[in-house]
């Protein structure tokens, strides 16, 4: 029933192909599991999702659902639930009729029907409502019809379109644990396209970040989050305060050293690194602890979070990238020493185990451990 998704090289060109918004992308998405596309506005993660609908054309490559090359197979013979932003759900139909909708259109026998439809509205618990119009249901709702109108045909993938940009903030958590816990309840293979990197951490098994129609990374949300693949990964999930450096060897020994001289032992975790070779290193907020000696910074600012104090600081010599920006380390308050003031000086040791380091253009990371991630 669900299958596996392989991507094989694709390109996709708009305007009779003067230009090129996919260049050639793979990607292998496993039989149910819960993929997201993730990237900023414009990277064409709406046209990669199309290109697997069948609602746009394939300039080179193809597309494979198990061993079936689909690429010429029409979008309504391709077997696909899909769930768009502004839910598309019939307004004059009641809400059990929108859900039996798809299976009517597929000839069901009466009583099939009606025990998909019963059970696809317990699922994504709309049975309540299911005699009422949409315009008498909230956003969630109305979105919980869509998703049971997408998966009550059993397709083959599940294809969601940013399904919870219309919902307040509160209602899209809520959604969001929903949509995952149906997805796996019913076990398809789901590619959800969204620009919101905490809604992505959350909800998928395998994340692919992309810029510019190209992935800069596929895999788990903790292991994107704490071994991006390069700088672009590692300041668009999350935050990280990034500093030039060189590389120090000594034997057996591997250092890194800041702008200000201070250096930390990155023991075997970086390879392929020369002695003196410039890197640029990613340190996230919760990985400096305050000690007796570090990198040198001043309290800027203080913003107490309820379980975290998240500190805004400037460092010595603005010794880091784009100093002008906001630079922060936050403290969790069940580890708590002291609390600190603006103007406090005090000495962050960044935790080596921890941190990211890339190339000095910031294309690559340093860290032997992404690299099984590839
Ligand atoms: N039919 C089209 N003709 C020409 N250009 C298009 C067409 N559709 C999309 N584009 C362009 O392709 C690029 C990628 O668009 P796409 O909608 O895939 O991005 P996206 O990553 O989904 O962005 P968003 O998060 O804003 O929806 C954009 O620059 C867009 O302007």
């Amino acid at each position: 029933m669900s299958v596996a998704i392989h991507v094989n090289n694709v390109v996709k060109k708009y305007d009779k192909g003067k230009i090129t918004i996919i260049p050639g992308l793979s990607v292998d998405i496993k039989n149910g599991e819960f993929f997201t596309l993730l990237g900023p506005s414009g990277c064409g993660k709406t046209t990669l999702l199309r290109m697997i609908a069948g609602f746009n054309s394939i300039e080179a490559g193809e597309i494979l659902f198990d061993e079936q090359v689909i690429n010429n197979i029409p979008a309504h013979k391709r077997n696909i639930g899909m769930v768009f932003q502004n839910y598309a759900i019939f307004p004059h139909l009641t809400v059990q009729q929108n859900v039996e909708y798809g299976l009517k259109l597929r000839k069901l026998p009466k009583a099939e029907l009606q025990k998909r439809t019963e059970t696809i509205m317990k699922v994504v618990k709309i049975d309540p409502y299911k005699e009422r119009l949409p315009e008498k249901l909230s956003g969630g709702q109305q979105q919980r019809v869509a998703l049971a109108r997408a998966i009550v045909i059993r397709p083959s993938v599940l294809l969601m379109d940013e399904p919870l940009s219309n919902l307040d903030a509160k209602l899209r958590i809520d959604m969001r644990t929903a949509i995952r816990d149906i997805q796996k309840d019913v076990g398809i293979t789901t590619v959800y396209v969204t620009h919101d990197q905490e809604e992505a951490l959350a909800i998928s098994d395998r994340i692919a970040v992309m810029k510019e129609g190209v992935i800069q990374q596929v895999g788990k949300p903790r292991d994107i989050y704490t071994r991006p693949a390069n700088i672009f990964v590692a300041s668009f999930i999350g935050h990280s305060n990034f500093f030039k450096g060189t590389i120090k060897l000594n034997g057996n020994e591997k250092r890194i050293t800041f702008k200000d001289g201070y250096s930390i032992p990155m023991h075997n975790l970086v390879d392929d690194v020369t002695d003196g070779m410039n890197i640029m290193i990613a340190i996230r907020p919760e990985q400096f602890s305050v000690a007796q000696s570090g990198l040198e910074a001043i309290i800027s600012k203080s913003t107490f979070l309820g379980q975290y104090i998240n500190y805004q600081v400037t460092f010595r010599d603005n010794m880091n990238v784009d100093a002008g920006l906001s630079c922060e380390f936050v403290q969790d308050l069940s580890q708590m020493g002291n609390f600190y003031e603006v103007k406090d000086r005090l000495y962050l040791a960044p935790k080596s185990e921890q941190i990211n380091v890339f190339t000095a253009d910031g294309e690559r990371s340093l860290i032997k451990e992404v690299r099984k991630y590839d």
